[in-house]
């Protein structure tokens, strides 16, 4: 699974770079994507990022997803993010866990619940 990015003023953190936050949200999101392929229901347990260089805003990266290994309930997860250069400037390992559906239906609208098993949420 891959993405490509592009961090903005929106994501700002130290003048020109992305917050590392930003970095983080934007792989754990792509992590839920990678769920859709491994077609299992699973949130994020622990989400490590490891900022190798600088991130400037404006310049896209791209982030590739991919489960690593399974372990039962536990998916290991792994991603990259690489600029257009061919710089990789961070990664990040995750580990989540497979949980029943009712983990999410006192949160949320039965109707938006299910319509997240069926496809992948519109990519913000
Ligand atoms: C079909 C396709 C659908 C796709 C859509 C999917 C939905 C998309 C969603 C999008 C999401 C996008 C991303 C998001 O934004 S997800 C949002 C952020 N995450 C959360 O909100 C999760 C909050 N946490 C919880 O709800 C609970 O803690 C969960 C449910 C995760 C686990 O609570 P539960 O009570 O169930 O489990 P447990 O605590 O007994 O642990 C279970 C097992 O795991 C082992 N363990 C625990 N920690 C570690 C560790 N650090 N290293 C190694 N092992 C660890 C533990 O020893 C145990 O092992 P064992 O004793 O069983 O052997």
């Amino acid at each position: 699974m891959a993405t490509d990015v592009a961090f903005d003023a929106r994501h700002r953190g130290a003048p020109g770079l992305a917050h590392g936050g930003a970095i983080s949200a934007a792989c754990d999101d792509l992590f839920g994507f990678v769920l859709y392929l491994v077609q299992e229901i699973a949130v994020t347990r622990t989400l490590t990022v490891n900022y190798l260089a600088p991130v400037p805003l404006g310049q896209p990266h791209r982030i590739t997803a991919r489960l690593q290994r399974r372990q039962g309930r536990r998916l290991h997860l792994e991603a990259t993010g690489t600029g257009h250069d061919d710089v990789t400037r961070f990664t990040a390992e995750a580990l989540f866990l497979v949980v029943d559906r009712e983990h999410f239906t006192p949160h949320g609208a039965d109707a938006d619940v299910l319509a997240m098993f069926n496809r992948p949420p519109e990519h913000r």
